[in-house]
């Protein structure tokens, strides 16, 4: 039987996921390769899910939303993949929240109801060059984030820096020296909103499965007994203390979504996000402006707005540190009088 190549897409938040995610979708396109997607958010709101689906309503995609994939029961990960298993699909995207450990997911995939049907080909981490190498002094008083982000890292098969368009030459070699430290096997490929030769990413999928015959199952399971022995390796306390805590207890992240009752300047919208820094790490939403619906992205210090066909609800999601629930609701609401 044929195995399913799992790709796995993780990178800290607002890194350029999603955008590598269509790139990929357009590639299978391309090439007549059917993909499914598993989409994991935290926040109730689905977003991302949002963003590819408004492209192509066609595809084969589950959510598993208010919860990450390290924390939610493998049970629900797993029934997850099941049906999208049930759409034969020749290729998985799994796209992680930005502070999910891609380790966690890989375990999932090794559940008995899913080992024979697939296997893990690759763990592609996208890295915000514009931000990666502050991350540490910004998170320092979050040692999960600090760990997050480096074994998103450490873990990765293929690391994509992306944002170069921001980044000088010197900033780019820096970057890649701290990353080498941290990995020093993966290739590691530079990029512009997450424009990497697909093939070079996906290779022939169907030639893919093909080499699979003639493989057989050895490379799956290969595959998983390193990436399983080098994470135990490292973080075994930690993953142990994970799996005992629920959702919402997570880490101190938290999301917030706010609704419009009204259209809104940007300028304003920018200006009530700046309020919340440093504890702000992501913003998103469909917001009403007076040309209509647009789709805001707030990275670090960054707002991008780009006109949105979104037909449904407008609402800002939040995404923090230890971010003020009731502070922030109070200061929207002042706003939307
Ligand atoms: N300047 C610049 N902006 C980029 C680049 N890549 C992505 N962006 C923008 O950055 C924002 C976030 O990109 P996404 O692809 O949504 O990032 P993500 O990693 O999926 O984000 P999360 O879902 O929060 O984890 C969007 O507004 C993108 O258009 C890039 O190379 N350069």
């Amino acid at each position: 039987m044929e195995k399913i190549p799992v790709f796995v897409l993780s990178g800290f938040l607002g890194s350029g996921k999603t955008t590598l995610l269509k790139r990929l979708l357009q590639t299978c396109e391309e090439k007549g390769v059917t993909p499914a997607v598993l989409m994991n958010e935290i926040g109730k709101t689905d977003m991302d899910g949002e963003i590819i689906l408004e492209k192509n309503k066609q595809q084969i995609m589950e959510k598993l939303l208010d919860g990450c994939i390290c924390c939610s029961k493998k049970s629900e990960v797993a029934d997850s993949i099941t049906k999208l298993l049930q759409n034969q699909p020749d290729v998985i995207f799994i796209e992680l929240t930005g502070v999910a450990n891609p380790e966690e997911v890989v375990d999932s995939l090794t559940e008995p109801e899913l080992i024979d049907y697939l296997y893990l080909e690759k763990v592609i981490t996208v890295l915000d060059g514009e931000n990666v190498l502050e991350y540490n002094s910004i998170f320092e008083s979050v040692r999960e984030l600090v760990r997050t982000t480096r074994r998103q890292i450490e873990v990765a098969d293929l690391l994509i820096v992306n944002k170069v368009d921001l980044i000088s030459e010197s900033h780019r070699e820096k970057v890649k020296k701290v990353i080498k430290k941290q990995n020093t096997v993966s290739p590691v490929y530079f990029t512009s909103y997450s424009e990497v030769d697909s093939d070079l990413l996906l290779g022939d999928v169907k030639v893919i499965k093909n080499k699979l015959s003639l493989h057989e199952k050895k490379h799956a399971h290969a595959h998983h007994e390193h990436k399983h022995h080098h994470n135990h390796n490292h973080e075994h306390k930690h993953d142990h203390n994970h799996e005992h805590k629920d959702n919402r207890s997570y880490s101190r992240i938290n999301t917030i979504t706010l609704d419009f009752s009204q259209q809104m300047k940007p300028t304003k919208v920018d200006k009530f996000l700046k309020k919340w820094r440093p504890n702000l790490l992501r913003a998103k939403g469909y917001i009403p402006l007076k040309d209509g619906c647009y789709l805001l992205q707030h990275v670090m210090k960054r707002t991008y707005l780009e006109p949105s066909e979104h037909m449904g609800r407008h609402y800002l999601v939040m995404i923090g540190i230890d971010l003020n629930t009731d502070e922030v609701e109070r200061e929207w609401a002042k706003l939307n009088v």
